[in-house]
Protein backbone atom coordinates (compact mmCIF):
# COMPACT_ATOMS: atom_id res chain seq x y z
CA UNK A 1 0.00 0.00 0.00
CA UNK A 2 1.04 3.53 -0.63
CA UNK A 3 0.46 6.82 1.12
CA UNK A 4 -0.55 9.54 -0.32
CA UNK A 5 -2.99 13.09 -0.41
CA UNK A 6 -5.96 13.64 -2.38
CA UNK A 7 -6.10 16.51 -4.33
CA UNK A 8 -8.81 16.78 -6.21
CA UNK A 9 -12.26 14.43 -6.24
CA UNK A 10 -14.43 14.63 -9.24
CA UNK A 11 -17.39 12.34 -10.20
CA UNK A 12 -16.42 9.66 -7.87
CA UNK A 13 -12.39 9.73 -8.65
CA UNK A 14 -9.62 10.92 -6.72
CA UNK A 15 -7.04 12.20 -7.67
CA UNK A 16 -3.87 10.81 -5.09
CA UNK A 17 -0.04 11.87 -5.26
CA UNK A 18 1.32 9.34 -3.65
CA UNK A 19 4.63 10.68 -0.84
CA UNK A 20 7.70 11.65 -2.16
CA UNK A 21 9.87 8.85 -0.94
CA UNK A 22 7.46 6.59 -3.63
CA UNK A 23 8.52 9.33 -6.72
CA UNK A 24 5.45 11.86 -6.19
CA UNK A 25 3.16 10.02 -8.60
CA UNK A 26 -0.22 11.53 -9.06
CA UNK A 27 -2.59 8.08 -8.93
CA UNK A 28 -6.76 8.31 -10.18
CA UNK A 29 -8.53 5.91 -7.41
CA UNK A 30 -11.56 4.65 -7.19
CA UNK A 31 -13.30 4.53 -3.68
CA UNK A 32 -13.26 0.60 -1.75
CA UNK A 33 -17.10 0.01 -1.89
CA UNK A 34 -17.88 -1.34 1.43
CA UNK A 35 -15.51 1.47 2.73
CA UNK A 36 -17.43 4.05 1.20
CA UNK A 37 -20.78 2.62 3.02
CA UNK A 38 -19.20 2.59 6.20
CA UNK A 39 -18.67 6.49 6.20
CA UNK A 40 -21.69 8.06 7.27
CA UNK A 41 -19.99 11.14 7.77
CA UNK A 42 -18.51 13.46 4.79
CA UNK A 43 -15.90 10.94 3.11
CA UNK A 44 -13.16 11.56 1.56
CA UNK A 45 -12.59 14.70 0.04
CA UNK A 46 -9.74 17.10 -1.34
CA UNK A 47 -6.80 17.18 1.43
CA UNK A 48 -7.24 14.06 2.80
CA UNK A 49 -4.43 11.33 3.68
CA UNK A 50 -4.96 8.16 2.49
CA UNK A 51 -3.71 4.63 1.57
CA UNK A 52 -4.27 3.06 -1.82
CA UNK A 53 -3.69 0.00 -3.68
CA UNK A 54 -2.87 0.18 -7.10
CA UNK A 55 -4.29 -2.03 -10.03
CA UNK A 56 -2.15 -3.26 -12.74
CA UNK A 57 -3.59 -0.64 -15.15
CA UNK A 58 -1.64 1.78 -13.11
CA UNK A 59 -5.21 3.55 -11.04
CA UNK A 60 -5.50 2.73 -7.46
CA UNK A 61 -8.44 2.16 -4.96
CA UNK A 62 -8.14 4.21 -1.62
CA UNK A 63 -8.55 1.55 0.82
CA UNK A 64 -7.85 4.11 4.26
CA UNK A 65 -8.77 7.12 4.73
CA UNK A 66 -6.15 8.31 7.14
CA UNK A 67 -7.36 11.04 10.76
CA UNK A 68 -7.83 14.46 10.26
CA UNK A 69 -5.94 17.93 12.09
CA UNK A 70 -8.43 19.95 10.67
CA UNK A 71 -11.23 20.39 7.79
CA UNK A 72 -13.29 23.41 6.43
CA UNK A 73 -16.83 22.90 5.35
CA UNK A 74 -17.55 25.07 2.21
CA UNK A 75 -16.13 23.60 -0.02
CA UNK A 76 -14.63 20.54 2.20
CA UNK A 77 -11.33 20.48 2.14
CA UNK A 78 -9.14 18.22 4.81
CA UNK A 79 -5.91 18.68 7.00
CA UNK A 80 -5.35 22.50 5.86
CA UNK A 81 -1.98 24.01 7.93
CA UNK A 82 -1.67 27.40 7.63
CA UNK A 83 -4.62 30.30 6.43
CA UNK A 84 -2.82 33.63 4.92
CA UNK A 85 -5.57 35.90 5.67
CA UNK A 86 -4.70 38.80 2.94
CA UNK A 87 -5.56 42.64 3.41
CA UNK A 88 -4.48 45.39 1.88
CA UNK A 89 -3.19 48.63 3.08
CA UNK A 90 -5.47 50.77 0.96
CA UNK A 91 -7.81 49.93 -1.67
CA UNK A 92 -9.93 48.83 0.13
CA UNK A 93 -8.47 50.57 3.23
CA UNK A 94 -7.59 47.80 6.19
CA UNK A 95 -10.26 48.00 9.19
CA UNK A 96 -9.62 46.57 12.23
CA UNK A 97 -12.85 45.23 13.18
CA UNK A 98 -13.17 43.08 9.58
CA UNK A 99 -9.21 41.68 10.07
CA UNK A 100 -10.50 40.89 13.75
CA UNK A 101 -14.02 39.04 11.93
CA UNK A 102 -11.20 37.21 9.83
CA UNK A 103 -9.20 35.92 12.73
CA UNK A 104 -12.65 34.98 14.77
CA UNK A 105 -13.14 33.01 11.88
CA UNK A 106 -9.89 31.02 11.51
CA UNK A 107 -9.45 30.35 14.84
CA UNK A 108 -12.52 29.09 15.02
CA UNK A 109 -12.13 26.58 11.84
CA UNK A 110 -9.15 25.01 14.15
CA UNK A 111 -6.05 25.65 11.23
CA UNK A 112 -3.23 25.63 13.50
CA UNK A 113 -1.03 28.68 11.57
CA UNK A 114 -2.72 32.02 11.27
CA UNK A 115 -0.90 34.20 9.34
CA UNK A 116 -1.81 38.16 8.37
CA UNK A 117 -0.82 39.49 4.84
CA UNK A 118 -0.82 42.86 4.18
CA UNK A 119 -1.00 43.74 0.30
CA UNK A 120 -0.58 46.97 -1.64
CA UNK A 121 1.89 48.38 0.26
CA UNK A 122 2.97 50.11 -2.70
CA UNK A 123 -0.71 52.28 -2.54
CA UNK A 124 0.09 53.17 1.31
CA UNK A 125 2.08 56.32 2.17
CA UNK A 126 1.29 56.29 5.99
CA UNK A 127 2.74 54.18 8.68
CA UNK A 128 0.54 50.88 9.70
CA UNK A 129 3.62 49.44 11.34
CA UNK A 130 2.34 50.18 14.90
CA UNK A 131 -1.10 49.24 14.29
CA UNK A 132 0.05 45.66 12.80
CA UNK A 133 2.53 45.54 15.98
CA UNK A 134 -0.11 44.76 18.56
CA UNK A 135 -1.34 42.31 16.15
CA UNK A 136 2.83 40.31 15.96
CA UNK A 137 2.48 40.81 19.81
CA UNK A 138 -0.46 38.51 20.22
CA UNK A 139 1.76 35.95 18.23
CA UNK A 140 0.17 35.98 14.29
CA UNK A 141 3.20 36.60 12.15
CA UNK A 142 2.51 39.68 9.61
CA UNK A 143 3.53 39.88 6.20
CA UNK A 144 3.84 43.14 4.78
CA UNK A 145 4.10 42.71 0.74
CA UNK A 146 3.08 44.35 -2.66
CA UNK A 147 1.88 41.70 -5.42
CA UNK A 148 2.84 44.98 -7.87
CA UNK A 149 6.54 45.64 -6.80
CA UNK A 150 7.45 42.40 -5.62
CA UNK A 151 7.95 43.66 -2.20
CA UNK A 152 8.03 40.98 0.64
CA UNK A 153 7.10 37.90 -2.03
CA UNK A 154 10.12 36.01 -1.16
CA UNK A 155 8.95 36.08 2.59
CA UNK A 156 5.87 34.94 1.70
CA UNK A 157 7.07 32.29 -0.64
CA UNK A 158 9.33 31.14 2.92
CA UNK A 159 5.74 31.05 4.63
CA UNK A 160 4.14 28.73 2.15
CA UNK A 161 6.85 25.76 2.08
CA UNK A 162 5.83 22.27 2.94
CA UNK A 163 2.44 23.57 4.63
CA UNK A 164 -1.22 23.19 3.13
CA UNK A 165 -2.26 27.14 2.62
CA UNK A 166 -5.47 28.63 2.17
CA UNK A 167 -5.32 32.22 1.37
CA UNK A 168 -8.94 34.20 2.70
CA UNK A 169 -9.40 37.66 3.41
CA UNK A 170 -12.07 40.29 1.66
CA UNK A 171 -12.66 40.53 -2.00
CA UNK A 172 -10.24 42.96 -3.81
CA UNK A 173 -7.54 42.81 -1.43
CA UNK A 174 -4.83 41.18 -4.46
CA UNK A 175 -5.29 36.72 -3.58
CA UNK A 176 -5.06 36.50 -7.14
CA UNK A 177 -2.71 39.09 -7.51
CA UNK A 178 0.07 37.78 -5.16
CA UNK A 179 -0.65 33.69 -6.31
CA UNK A 180 0.43 35.17 -10.01
CA UNK A 181 2.98 36.43 -8.36
CA UNK A 182 4.17 33.91 -5.92
CA UNK A 183 4.31 31.33 -9.25
CA UNK A 184 2.39 32.16 -12.54
CA UNK A 185 0.60 28.51 -12.98
CA UNK A 186 -0.81 29.01 -9.58
CA UNK A 187 -2.91 32.19 -10.42
CA UNK A 188 -4.06 30.71 -13.85
CA UNK A 189 -6.27 28.01 -11.98
CA UNK A 190 -7.29 30.16 -8.77
CA UNK A 191 -8.10 32.97 -10.80
CA UNK A 192 -10.79 31.47 -12.83
CA UNK A 193 -12.26 29.96 -9.69
CA UNK A 194 -12.87 33.13 -7.44
CA UNK A 195 -14.56 34.41 -10.39
CA UNK A 196 -16.60 31.79 -10.68
CA UNK A 197 -17.43 32.04 -6.89
CA UNK A 198 -17.81 36.11 -6.98
CA UNK A 199 -21.29 35.32 -9.73
CA UNK A 200 -22.82 32.67 -7.21
CA UNK A 201 -22.46 29.56 -9.53
CA UNK A 202 -20.76 26.31 -9.20
CA UNK A 203 -21.77 26.43 -5.71
CA UNK A 204 -21.44 23.05 -5.20
CA UNK A 205 -17.81 22.97 -6.00
CA UNK A 206 -15.20 20.90 -4.91
CA UNK A 207 -11.36 22.58 -3.47
CA UNK A 208 -8.22 21.24 -5.61
CA UNK A 209 -4.89 21.44 -3.64
CA UNK A 210 -2.33 23.01 -6.17
CA UNK A 211 1.27 21.63 -5.51
CA UNK A 212 3.16 24.12 -4.47
CA UNK A 213 6.94 24.57 -2.43
CA UNK A 214 6.82 21.29 -0.90
CA UNK A 215 3.44 21.60 0.31
CA UNK A 216 -0.07 22.79 -1.64
CA UNK A 217 -2.11 25.71 -1.96
CA UNK A 218 -5.57 25.64 -1.81
CA UNK A 219 -8.14 27.22 -4.51
CA UNK A 220 -10.90 28.22 -2.01
CA UNK A 221 -11.66 31.24 -0.36
CA UNK A 222 -11.82 29.43 2.80
CA UNK A 223 -14.05 31.38 4.61
CA UNK A 224 -16.14 34.71 4.15
CA UNK A 225 -16.45 36.86 7.28
CA UNK A 226 -20.70 36.66 7.17
CA UNK A 227 -20.11 32.72 8.89
CA UNK A 228 -19.47 34.36 11.99
CA UNK A 229 -22.91 33.64 13.42
CA UNK A 230 -22.27 29.84 13.30
CA UNK A 231 -20.08 30.06 16.00
CA UNK A 232 -20.99 29.28 19.99
CA UNK A 233 -21.06 32.27 21.83
CA UNK A 234 -19.65 30.54 24.90
CA UNK A 235 -16.37 29.46 22.62
CA UNK A 236 -16.07 33.33 21.50
CA UNK A 237 -13.34 34.71 24.52
CA UNK A 238 -11.02 31.65 23.50
CA UNK A 239 -10.73 32.78 20.10
CA UNK A 240 -8.91 35.63 21.36
CA UNK A 241 -5.59 34.29 22.32
CA UNK A 242 -4.54 37.20 24.63
CA UNK A 243 -7.62 36.96 26.73
CA UNK A 244 -6.90 33.09 27.17
CA UNK A 245 -4.82 34.13 30.30
CA UNK A 246 -7.34 35.97 32.04
CA UNK A 247 -10.18 34.20 31.54
CA UNK A 248 -10.83 31.91 34.50
CA UNK A 249 -10.09 35.19 36.46
CA UNK A 250 -13.79 36.77 36.33
CA UNK A 251 -15.49 37.19 39.48
CA UNK A 252 -18.62 35.72 37.14
CA UNK A 253 -18.82 32.26 35.94
CA UNK A 254 -19.81 32.15 33.23
CA UNK A 255 -18.79 35.79 32.31
CA UNK A 256 -19.37 37.62 29.29
CA UNK A 257 -16.64 39.81 29.72
CA UNK A 258 -19.15 42.75 28.50
CA UNK A 259 -21.13 44.06 31.47
CA UNK A 260 -19.99 42.31 34.51
CA UNK A 261 -17.89 43.85 37.35
CA UNK A 262 -14.78 42.46 38.64
CA UNK A 263 -14.28 41.14 34.66
CA UNK A 264 -10.62 39.76 34.47
CA UNK A 265 -10.42 40.67 30.66
CA UNK A 266 -11.80 44.48 30.74
CA UNK A 267 -9.14 44.51 34.06
CA UNK A 268 -6.42 43.42 31.27
CA UNK A 269 -7.67 46.10 28.99
CA UNK A 270 -7.28 48.86 31.45
CA UNK A 271 -3.85 47.74 32.29
CA UNK A 272 -3.06 47.45 29.03
CA UNK A 273 -2.71 43.63 28.33
CA UNK A 274 -5.46 43.70 25.82
CA UNK A 275 -5.65 46.14 23.10
CA UNK A 276 -8.82 48.82 23.32
CA UNK A 277 -9.46 47.74 19.28
CA UNK A 278 -9.00 44.19 20.27
CA UNK A 279 -11.54 44.05 23.14
CA UNK A 280 -14.09 46.65 21.23
CA UNK A 281 -13.97 43.72 18.29
CA UNK A 282 -15.07 41.67 20.96
CA UNK A 283 -17.59 43.24 22.56
CA UNK A 284 -19.22 43.92 18.80
CA UNK A 285 -18.80 40.70 17.08
CA UNK A 286 -20.36 38.97 20.60
CA UNK A 287 -22.88 41.72 20.40
CA UNK A 288 -23.88 40.15 16.88
CA UNK A 289 -23.76 37.12 17.72
CA UNK A 290 -26.01 37.47 19.93
CA UNK A 291 -28.96 39.36 18.11
CA UNK A 292 -28.83 36.66 15.65
CA UNK A 293 -29.35 33.91 18.17
CA UNK A 294 -32.45 36.21 19.24
CA UNK A 295 -33.28 36.38 15.18
CA UNK A 296 -33.02 32.41 15.39
CA UNK A 297 -35.06 31.47 18.41
CA UNK A 298 -38.02 33.97 17.54
CA UNK A 299 -37.87 32.09 14.40
CA UNK A 300 -38.00 28.30 15.83
CA UNK A 301 -40.89 29.48 17.81
CA UNK A 302 -43.41 30.39 15.11
N1 LIG B 1 -1.42 48.98 -6.38
C1 LIG B 1 -1.56 47.67 -6.22
N2 LIG B 1 -2.63 47.06 -6.74
C2 LIG B 1 -2.78 45.74 -6.55
C3 LIG B 1 -1.82 44.98 -5.82
N3 LIG B 1 -2.25 43.69 -5.79
C4 LIG B 1 -3.40 43.65 -6.48
N4 LIG B 1 -3.72 44.88 -6.94
C5 LIG B 1 -4.94 45.24 -7.73
O1 LIG B 1 -6.08 45.05 -6.90
C6 LIG B 1 -7.18 44.59 -7.66
C7 LIG B 1 -7.77 43.32 -7.07
O2 LIG B 1 -6.80 42.29 -7.20
P1 LIG B 1 -7.22 40.75 -7.24
O3 LIG B 1 -5.94 39.97 -7.29
O4 LIG B 1 -8.23 40.50 -8.30
O5 LIG B 1 -7.90 40.61 -5.82
P2 LIG B 1 -8.61 39.35 -5.16
O6 LIG B 1 -8.35 39.43 -3.70
O7 LIG B 1 -8.20 38.09 -5.83
O8 LIG B 1 -10.11 39.66 -5.44
P3 LIG B 1 -11.37 38.67 -5.48
O9 LIG B 1 -11.20 37.83 -6.72
O10 LIG B 1 -12.51 39.63 -5.54
O11 LIG B 1 -11.35 37.88 -4.21
C8 LIG B 1 -6.67 44.42 -9.08
O12 LIG B 1 -7.00 45.57 -9.82
C9 LIG B 1 -5.15 44.33 -8.91
O13 LIG B 1 -4.44 44.79 -10.03
C10 LIG B 1 -0.67 45.67 -5.27
O14 LIG B 1 0.20 45.11 -4.62
N5 LIG B 1 -0.63 47.01 -5.49
ZN1 LIG C 1 -15.07 38.64 32.36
Amino acid sequence: MQEGRVIKAYNSFFYVLTEAEAGQELVTCKLRGKFKKSRRSIGVVPGDRVRIDRLPDGSGVVEEQLPRTSLLKRPAVANITQVVLTFAAAQPDLHPLLLNRFLVLAEWSGIPKIVICVNKQDLYAGDIGAFLKAYEQIGYPVLRVSAQQGEGIEALRQQLQGETTVFAGPSGVGKSSLLNRIDERLSLQTGQVSEKIKRGRHTTRVAELLPYAGGFIVDTPGFSAMELTELDIQDLPGYFPEFRPHLDACRFAPCSHTHEPDCAVKAAVAAGAITQERYDAYVNIYEEIKENQKIARKKEYK
